[in-house]
């Protein structure tokens, strides 16, 4: 056998292992019922051609046994689609768990790694949505069903084999060839129109699918008419489609010649079969009992032929099941769930902790040019530090690194002593607020007290007021100058921050950026001793922003404090202002020192004020309106 279809044999064995293994993990009780109903629509097949068979032989034989084969033959025609109607409501338990499974296997594969870089790369993360597109689309969802129809078919199939071959093994082997080789062959030519109709992202049919919906689109619709662009747009669609559509026919048409091949071969032998048996019986040599059965049997035997969408859907849903243990086991995971004991283990609160960075040097991976090449910082337990620079300079990355998102290339990094890109203990002493921090369709109270919740969530339910985190969501709250964001929802801690739900509402910018604050306030109450605000108030206004900085740095006094921001006058009151430089830290100080020593600060910080004028009573500085 030549060494190709070797490897594509053990492939497929491969997929077929791990796609039941993975079915009886996820639903091993429903599997097994499962596998009982597919032997008993065979079975039924096999007594409705065995018994129609006796019950012929009875009735020419005259003898007394015709009720009992009746009967029998009775049994085997309702038992088939008795039993396919229960599978029906078996598999559909079992595309639940297994889907559920699924879903769960892959998100525990993006959060393996601590970093991100898996869904910054665009291979990687083609490689999730890939995996995600098929999952929530109407193969995935109805993969299960594809499946056991196969195998249930596959199943009257055999019974259809057993029934030939009691008369002769050859018929029934040749039978069962001429109905494979077409299964194969057209399975292999819808594969490829699914591929081309529903899967192809060519550029040329992402490009006819873009104009398609041009003119159907509210905004585009009406410059499209108010243009006439209407006739154009059709002509460019119908040529874009068309072009595209070559490589598409030709496709087809390579993939449609072995498949009607095959069915010819198929036909031929599948005639000479019927041809035998019908000498045999001509020739008085097969009884007419037997020719009932054989006859039977071939009709039954075309279920391990080909299915159509049922087969090719059942391959795509072992490629997918297959490729999600790939991608588990690129990042180093088991194939199946795995509990995780630190996870979900509560971490002591000490207090502030130490931040160092030594000689770090770092190069984003898709990037040739560093951006740090020696960076050297160190913040003691209990300091504010402010991180400024233009833009561009690595403010975020120094973050990024401080968060274990990205090891450095060369020094290190430490958190307490320990190194967050491989210390999850390290890594949960940082508590950072982006600048795109995550605005979750939760509850006002998950939303702050998520940080509580999450560190709670190994623990028992705590079923009196004592595990109820409302209290300490509502200081955060206020500390983080959020009243008014109590206010907006009408004083109900339930409310969804999402106005696409039921009584949920949405939040202005400002009072999101409230809720995050107080969300990284109540990280300390969790155990963080490192809390950073990289820029979440990019959005506000001067004064706005000066206001939460200078509130922030009043109620976490004592707490380890990073904030990164461009305006100067936001982080003047930190205790200490580091200004970066592209060749790592140029200045350090307080804002007064840094503003005597005339360096690159006070240059930053006079022209930022030649923006700004000083409002009257007023020591903070607010943007001259143009
Ligand atoms: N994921 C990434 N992949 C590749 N390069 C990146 C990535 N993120 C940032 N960079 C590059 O690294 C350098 C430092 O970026 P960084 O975002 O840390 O700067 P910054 O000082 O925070 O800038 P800004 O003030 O504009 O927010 C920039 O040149 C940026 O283009």
């Amino acid at each position: 056998m030549p060494q190709a279809v070797v490897g594509r044999l053990m492939r497929w064995t491969r997929w077929q292992l791990h796609f039941w293994r993975m079915t009886w993990h996820a639903a091993p009780w429903l599997t097994a019922v499962g596998v009982l109903l597919v032997v008993l629509r065979g079975v039924g097949v096999w007594l409705t051609i065995y018994a129609s068979g006796r019950l012929v032989q009875q009735l020419g034989d005259r003898s007394g046994d015709v009720w009992v084969w009746l009967a029998l033959l009775g049994m085997g025609i309702a038992l088939e689609p008795l039993a396919a109607a229960w599978l029906e409501s078996v598999v559909a338990g079992i595309q639940e768990r297994f889907s559920r499974q699924q879903v769960l296997l892959v998100a525990d594969a993006a959060l393996a790694p601590h970093g991100i870089e898996h869904l910054e790369n665009p291979e990687k993360a083609a490689r999730f949505s890939d995996i995600e597109d098929y999952l929530r689309g109407m193969f995935g969802v109805n993969a299960m069903n594809a499946v056991w129809s196969v195998i249930g078919y596959g199943s009257i199939g055999v019974a259809g084999f057993v029934a030939v071959a009691q008369w002769s093994w050859w018929a029934a082997l040749i039978a069962l060839v001429a109905y494979r080789a077409t299964a194969v062959t057209w399975t292999a030519y819808l594969d490829v129109l699914l591929r081309d109709l529903v899967e192809d992202g060519s550029l040329g049919r992402r490009q006819a699918d873009y104009l398609r919906s041009l003119p159907l689109e509210r905004a585009g619709g009406k410059e499209i008419r108010l243009f006439g662009l209407t006739p154009w747009i059709l002509r460019r669609y119908h040529e874009v489609w068309a072009a595209a559509f070559v490589g598409i026919w030709q496709r087809r048409s390579k993939a449609l010649r072995p498949a009607l091949a095959g069915s010819v071969a198929a036909m031929v032998l599948l005639a000479a079969c019927y041809v035998w048996a019908g000498r045999d019986a001509w020739s008085g040599t097969m009884s007419a009992a037997t020719l009932v059965v054989v006859m039977q049997g071939l009709v039954q035997l075309a279920g391990l032929g080909p299915l159509g969408d049922y087969n090719v859907q059942a391959i795509r849903a072992r490629f997918y099941e297959n490729e999600i243990r790939e991608l588990r086991t690129s990042y180093g995971l088991p194939p199946t769930l795995h509990d995780d004991p630190d996870s979900t283990a509560v971490v002591p609160a000490t207090g502030a902790v130490a931040v160092d960075f030594t000689d770090v040097g770092f190069t984003y991976p898709s990037r040739a040019e560093p951006v740090f090449t020696g960076l050297d910082l160190h913040v003691p337990a209990g300091q504010s530090v402010a991180i400024v620079g233009v833009n561009g300079v690595g403010k975020s990355t120094l973050i990024k690194l401080l968060c274990g998102l990205y090891p450095a290339d060369h020094g290190t990094v430490r958190v307490d002593g320990r190194d967050p890109a491989t210390d999850e203990a390290a890594r949960r002493k940082v508590a950072t607020i982006f600048q795109e921090f995550v605005r979750y369709h939760l509850t006002l109270r998950e939303n702050v007290a998520l940080p509580l919740l999450a560190a709670n969530a190994g623990a028992e339910p705590a079923a009196d007021a004592a595990g109820d985190p409302t209290p300490a969501a509502d200081r955060a709250l206020h500390a983080a100058a959020g009243a008014d964001v109590l206010g907006r929802v009408g004083g109900d801690w339930d409310t969804i921050l999402e106005p696409g739900y039921d009584g949920g509402t949405e939040l202005s910018g400002g009072q999101w950026q409230r809720v995050a604050i107080a969300r990284a306030l109540l990280a300390v109450d969790a155990g963080a001793g490192v809390l950073v605000l990289d820029e979440p108030t990019a959005a506000l206004d001067v004064r706005a922003e000066a206001e939460i900085f200078s509130r922030f740095l009043e109620v976490t006094r004592g707490v380890t404090t990073i904030l990164v921001s461009h305006r100067l006058s936001s982080v003047r009151h930190a205790d200490r202002i580091v200004v970066l430089g592209p060749e790592g830290v140029v200045q350090d100080g307080s804002h007064d020192e840094l503003l005597n020593s005339g360096g690159a600060y006070a240059e930053m910080f006079r022209l930022q004020a030649s923006r700004f004028e000083k409002a009257s009573g007023d020591d903070e500085f607010v943007e001259v309106s143009s």
